[in-house]
């Protein structure tokens, strides 16, 4: 599909290259080295696509962008920048930017992205289905929700408003979290993340708020707390619904207050620190169950952020996963790809775990898989057919005795079962000690003697429980359980 694109850059060298990549493809090109030059020839030129830059000798790109784009509503626009930053990308997204290009970009790209701005035709529609475009930006995704996510952190971040992430375990609250601190001013500060529920209840308040030299039995020392320790920075706030209520009567004076003591001391010392709280519990229902206080609740919750579980944002599955491969093979694994009906069945999959367990799986199966081809037979094993097992599952008693219990009832119902059959044991067991072994060793990266200590099980056991699977523990050695597994 041919155009006309309008190319706003005040460097020349760019607008030629550029000028001349487009008109290869087959656009009607014209060039604007200001934003006063593109204000005239929008009219006249009655651009297809419009493509600016951000820094330019009148003005800013982004500032003037909904301007341009009201002189053409219809007109999709691509900003190319080179502040390579997720708040680029976010302000872009926000003034209504059909696509960023952070420089340098490569033409091909451009193209893409060009082709898809004629195809879609409207500002406001989805960037292309291309490449994972990462560029080193913490957050994937571009699913609406994300965007979502996205405009809401580029509204906090040049501020102190305090931010209350929320979603379910593994949706990528904290790094969020990171990400609001990282854009910020405060980035050359400290962040530091303290989790309420890895905490005894009873250390949480001295954790926090650090304590004086006998403040209490035990205290041998003066201790400094989170909330010093991030003096400048930020301090993130994970499972806030697990924080004791003496706790919280505490944080929320020195929200108030803007100053703590220490448990036991006297001074009061200035907290210049932005608070980010998280959780994937329902605040109101432990506040209704007066487990949370509610001016607390208030106090934290001045913007909202909500991240939605992984199911419910398909659109990112596939750029994630893809992410993730690609960070499997930086960090030296084999480089893996998906193929089709393997996205299929990612899409299929419910990710009761999200973004962390698409994390591990995609780990797992870079190293499981043989060929360069990521299979969707291989997910299916490490998705437990479709049963929406994770690692997150957590209960393997009840959860893996009932994924078994629905497999076997299908393969007894099948008729795979005679009954002359004589053999079951040794015939089932094996499908699942292998895949067992299988993670232990990836976990023990390789290691059997550790994968034999995992498994409470004797070295000489193991190795020739190995050998009867066909199982070579080297193959699984680079391995990397993902961390969480
Ligand atoms: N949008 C995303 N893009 C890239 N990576 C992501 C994204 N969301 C989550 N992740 C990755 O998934 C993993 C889990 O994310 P994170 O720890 O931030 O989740 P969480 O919601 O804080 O989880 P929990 O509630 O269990 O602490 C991390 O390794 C994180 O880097």
């Amino acid at each position: 599909m041919s155009g006309r694109i309008l190319v706003v850059d005040d460097d020349a060298a760019i607008r030629t290259v550029v000028r001349e990549a487009l008109r290869r493809a087959g656009h009607s090109v014209e060039l604007a080295p200001t934003l006063a030059a593109a204000r005239a020839r929008i009219p006249a030129f009655e651009p297809d696509v419009l493509i600016t830059d951000v820094i330019l000798p009148d003005g800013n790109g982004l500032d003037m962008l909904a301007g341009l784009i009201a002189l053409r509503p219809q007109m999709p626009a691509i900003v190319m920048s080179a502040q390579n930053t997720l708040a680029t990308a976010v302000r872009a997204t926000e003034e209504g930017a059909f696509d960023y290009l952070p420089k340098p970009f490569d033409l091909a790209e451009l193209c893409r992205s060009v082709e898809a701005a004629l195809a879609i035709g409207r500002r406001d529609a989805m960037a292309p289905d291309t490449d994972v475009d990462t560029d080193g930006l913490p957050l994937i995704g571009r699913s609406p929700a994300m965007q979502d996510v996205y405009r809401t952190i580029a509204r906090v971040v040049a501020n102190d408003l305090t931010v209350l992430v929320l979603g379910e375990s593994g949706t990528g609250k904290e790094l969020v979290a990171q990400a609001i601190h990282d854009l910020g001013p405060r980035a050359a500060r400290p962040f530091v993340a303290i989790n309420m529920a890895a905490i005894p209840r009873d250390l949480i308040e001295s954790e926090l708020f650090g304590h004086e030299r006998g403040a209490f039995t035990g205290a041998a020392q003066r201790s400094v707390g989170r909330f010093e320790q991030a003096q400048g920075g930020t301090l993130f706030l994970d499972e806030i619904g697990d924080m004791p209520i003496d706790a919280q009567t505490r944080l929320l004076r020195v929200l108030q207050a803007g100053a703590f003591t220490t448990v036991g001391g006297t001074r009061q010392i200035v907290a210049d620190v932005r608070v980010i709280a998280a959780t994937h519990k329902d605040l109101t229902t432990l506040i209704a169950a007066g487990r949370f206080r509610e001016d607390l609740y208030y106090r934290l919750n001045v913007v909202p952020v909500r991240l939605p579980p992984l199911r419910q944002r398909g659109s990112d599955i596939i750029d994630l996963a893809r992410h993730f491969l690609d960070r499997a093979a930086a960090d030296g694994l084999p480089r893996k790809h998906l193929s089709e009906e393997a996205c299929a069945r990612l899409l299929r999959h419910d990710w009761p775990g999200n973004v962390r367990e698409l994390e591990n799986v995609m780990r797992r199966t870079a190293v499981l898989a043989r060929a360069d081809v990521i299979a969707a037979a291989l997910l299916d094993q490490e998705l437990g057919g479709g049963t929406g097992v994770s690692e997150e599952a957590g209960d393997p008693d009840g959860a893996l005795a009932d994924v078994i219990d629905r497999w076997l009832a299908g393969w007894f119902g099948g008729g795979n079962a005679s009954p002359d059959a004589d053999d079951l044991y040794e015939r089932l067991l094996p499908a699942f000690e292998g895949p067992l072994l299988r993670h232990v060793l990836v976990a023990a990266r390789g290691n059997q003697l550790r994968a034999a200590r995992m498994l409470g099980i004797n070295r000489n056991t193991l190795r020739k429980k190995l050998s009867a699977l066909g199982i070579e523990p080297s193959d699984l050695r680079r391995a990397d359980a993902g961390g969480d597994a």
